[in-house]
C-alpha cells in the first residue's frame, strides 16, 4: 500500500461549550485504504469527521487533509465527495436535478446520468425527492458523494435503511472505485462491514480512541472461543475450560486452530461426542462490546 497520508489529525478537540466530545485525537488516513471510524453513540464520530470535512472548526489540534487546511474549501472541496447521514435534498426536485445541482457544485466533472446508472436510479432519474423511497433517498446521497469519481470519499452510516441487495450494489461501486485509487472513510455501526472491508479501524468510546489497527490487530486483543457439551460420564478435557449454567463448556483461547486440533484429536481418541460444537474466531462486535465495559 502506498503510505502517502490524505488526512493527518494530531491532538483534535472538539468542545461544546463545557462538554468536551473529541479529546486529544490523533490518527491519519493513508491514501488508497479504507479506514472505519467506529464507536458508540455520542463517541465524537461525527464531531471528529466535520472538522475534518471543514464544517465545524475544531476547539484544539491540527487537522490537514490533502495536504490542506480543511477549512480552505476551494482546494478541497473538488477532492473529495461527502455522503452525510442525512443530506436534506430539496423535496420538489428530481433526482437528476438533485444530481445535476449538487455535481455542479463539487466542482467535478461527470455525467449525471452516468452517476444515477451507476446507484441503479436512472429509472427514478425524473422522480422527484419527495417520492423517493427511504433507500432510494440514501442512494442518491451516495450518488453526490461518488460524483466525479473524488480520490477521497466519505461515507457516513453508508448502507443504512438499504436492503441486502441494495449494500452488495454499494459496496461493489465502492470496490471499483478504490480499484481506481480512491481513499474511503467509512463510520458505520453494522460492524461485519467493517469487519470485511477495513483496512484499519479507529475504535472511539467517550471521546477518545480506546483501540486503533487492523482488524486482526484489534481481534487479536480477545480469545477466540469453542463451546459444545458432554455427556456426564465424559473423560476429563485436555483443556481448560469454564462450564455455563447451561451446561456449555466454553473454552477462550488464543490459538484457535491448535486448541481446536487438541480438542478434536482427543474427542476422536477418546470415542467422546462433542456435541453442539461451535467454535469462533473474535469479532469485531465482541471487541466493540469489551470497550464500553471498561
Ligand atoms: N452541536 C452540539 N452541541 C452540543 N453537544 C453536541 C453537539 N453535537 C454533538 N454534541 C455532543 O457531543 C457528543 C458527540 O457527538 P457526535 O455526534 O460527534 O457522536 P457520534 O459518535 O457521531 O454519535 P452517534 O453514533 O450516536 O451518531 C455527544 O454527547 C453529543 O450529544
Amino acid at each position: 500500500m502506498n503510505s502517502e497520508t490524505v488526512i493527518d489529525v494530531e491532538r483534535l478537540n472538539v468542545s461544546y461549550d463545557d462538554f468536551h466530545a473529541v479529546k486529544d485525537l490523533t490518527f491519519d488516513v493513508r491514501r488508497g485504504e479504507l479506514y472505519a471510524l467506529l464507536g458508540t453513540n455520542g463517541a465524537g464520530k461525527t464531531s471528529t469527521l466535520e472538522v475534518i470535512e471543514g464544517h465545524r472548526a475544531s476547539s484544539s489540534g491540527k487537522v490537514s487533509i490533502l495536504g490542506e487546511d480543511p477549512r480552505n474549501r476551494k482546494a478541497v472541496r473538488p477532492r473529495m465527495g461527502i455522503m452525510l447521514q442525512d443530506s436534506g435534498f430539496a423535496a420538489d426536485l428530481s433526482a437528476m436535478e438533485t444530481l445535476t445541482l449538487i455535481g455542479g457544485l463539487t466542482g467535478r466533472e461527470d455525467q449525471p446520468s452516468r452517476v444515477l446508472d451507476v446507484v441503479g436510479l436512472t429509472a427514478k432519474a425524473e422522480t422527484r425527492v419527495s417520492a423517493l423511497s427511504g433507500g432510494e433517498k440514501r442512494r442518491l446521497d451516495f450518488a453526490t458523494a461518488i460524483y466525479g469519481s473524488p480520490e477521497l470519499i466519505f461515507l457516513d452510516e453508508p448502507t443504512t435503511g438499504l436492503d441486502v441487495a441494495s449494500r452488495d450494489d454499494l459496496w461493489d461501486v465502492v470496490d471499483r472505485l478504490r480499484e481506481d485509487g480512491a481513499t474511503i472513510v467509512l463510520t458505520t455501526h453494522y460492524l461485519e462491514e467493517a469487519q470485511q472491508r477495513a483496512d484499519r479501524i479507529g475504535l472511539m468510546h467517550e471521546g477518545t480512541f480506546r483501540m486503533q489497527g487492523t482488524v486482526s490487530e484489534l481481534t487479536q486483543t480477545l480469545p477466540g472461543t469453542i463451546t459444545f457439551h458432554l455427556a456426564e460420564n465424559a473423560p476429563p478435557l485436555p483443556l481448560e475450560s469454564s462450564l455455563s449454567g447451561n451446561g456449555t463448556l466454553l473454552i477462550e483461547t488464543h490459538g484457535l486452530q491448535q486448541d481446536l486440533h487438541t480438542l478434536l484429536s482427543w474427542a476422536q481418541e477418546t470415542g467422546t461426542e462433542l456435541r453442539d460444537l461451535d467454535a469462533g474466531p473474535t469479532r469485531l462486535d465482541d471487541v466493540f462490546r469489551s470497550i464500553t465495559r471498561h
